[in-house]
């Protein structure tokens, strides 16, 4: 199971979500960079299960233990490696999945893959339990970044159909991402968090999932950073962000709306702000030619709702070939995209800080 993932930052997630450990390995981060452990452990908790009402109710802290990379609170240029332990699972809701796949979980597809040696419970190695160790790696990323002026902030664009407020595309505050991070809910109106959670909690109740859109926005990135065609940055970040368990849709700037855009519209007029070339407008998202033009990244990612549901369906069992009905039992999200906020901001971090890299040393 090939779960790494760049160039300069080498990044491998081992683990599985009841195994007794997960965990990453971090090579390529520069050295002599310190770490703000408590910085991480917050980014940590805002993705960790079990401390909100529309989340899952195996709760974990996910508390990382950093064994090797760093020396003194500093990067020393030694693979970092990272581990959190699992310490609340319940193996027995998985007993019967590797023989009566859930329908849009990996179960099916792993057990064609794997043969049955694949691990089942709690989503095995495609669990969204597998972002904490991403998120070491992304929060450790985005440290660096922020240093260098880089910010990245992320909140929810959507909810089932409640939407929140979008970014602004000619860019956000840094104050304004750093609020929304902090919120216990990362949506920019705060009239629509009730909404929000209101529709969640029903699905729930109905035995139900609903998915989402996270929007997020990269800020403080000079033009110049990224390559064409398949080192693009829109290539590698949409790539991270599929990696992400599920996320179904990536959109840069406009996106597919711009489908419906005449060019005179669409294009992003050159102009000159204070003797700096900016563009008027940002449909591009910031990228041209997957290399980004000086202006706000921004993109959406589109979450599907959550596969395990309390409601009946159907499946087949495999090992004899019947259609049977599905009981799923088990701790789940109600909805993924609260808890993927951070996520999606670690993949960001961990591409962005990538493809800086690439270039030539005087952007690091
Ligand atoms: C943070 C996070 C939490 C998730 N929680 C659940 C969950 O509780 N139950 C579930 O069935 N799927 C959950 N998922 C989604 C599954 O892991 C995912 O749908 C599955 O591995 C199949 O991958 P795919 O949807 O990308 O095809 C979660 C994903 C993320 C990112
Ligand atoms: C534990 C996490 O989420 C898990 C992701 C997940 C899945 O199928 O993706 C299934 C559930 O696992 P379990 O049945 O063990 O409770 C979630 O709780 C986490 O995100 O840290």
């Amino acid at each position: 199971m090939a779960s790494y993932f760049g160039k300069h930052i080498h990044i491998s997630i081992f683990g599985q979500s009841h195994s007794q450990v997960i965990g990453v390995t971090v090579d390529g981060l520069p050295a002599g960079e310190s770490v703000d452990l408590e910085g991480l452990q917050r980014f940590l908790h805002r993705r960790a299960p079990g401390w909100d009402t529309t989340a899952t109710a195996r709760k974990e802290g996910d508390i990382p233990s950093i064994l090797c990379g760093l020396l003194e609170g500093e990067t020393c240029g030694a693979p970092l490696t990272a581990i959190i332990e699992n310490t609340n699972i319940r193996s027995q809701d998985y007993n019967d999945l590797c023989d009566k796949p859930r329908p849009a979980h990996a179960d099916f597809t792993a057990q064609i893959k794997y043969g049955g040696h694949q691990d089942v419970r709690g989503g095995g190695h495609f669990s969204g339990r597998l972002t904490a160790p991403l998120c070491i790696a992304g929060g450790i990323c985005a440290q660096l970044l922020s240093r260098r002026g880089i910010a990245i902030g992320a909140h929810i664009r959507f909810i089932a159909q409640i939407e929140d407020k979008p970014f602004d595309p000619l860019g956000e505050q840094t104050e304004v991402l750093r609020r929304v991070q902090a919120a216990s809910f990362p949506v920019l109106d705060p009239n629509v968090e009730e909404p929000m959670r209101a529709v969640i909690l029903q699905a729930q109740r109905e035995g139900d999932s609903v998915g989402g859109v996270v929007e997020c926005m990269v800020t403080g990135l000079p033009a110049g950073v990224g390559s064409p065609m398949f080192q693009g940055l829109e290539s590698q970040l949409a790539a991270a962000l599929f990696a992400i368990p599920a996320v179904k849709g990536v959109e840069f700037g406009t996106g597919f709306q711009c489908a419906n855009l005449r060019g005179s519209e669409n294009n992003d007029p050159f102009i000159l702000e204070d003797g700096a070339i900016r563009t008027e407008t940002n449909h591009a998202g910031g990228i041209l030619g997957g290399i980004s033009n000086g202006m706000p990244i921004l993109f959406r990612v589109a979450f599907k709702p959550t596969p395990s549901i309390a409601q009946s369906q159907r499946t087949v069992r495999l090992s004899t070939h019947t259609e049977e009905e599905l009981h799923i039992t088990g701790r789940h999200d109600p909805c993924i995209v609260p808890r993927a906020v951070p996520v999606v901001e670690a993949v960001a971090a961990a591409v962005v800080l990538d493809a800086l890299l690439d270039q030539n040393t005087d952007h690091i």
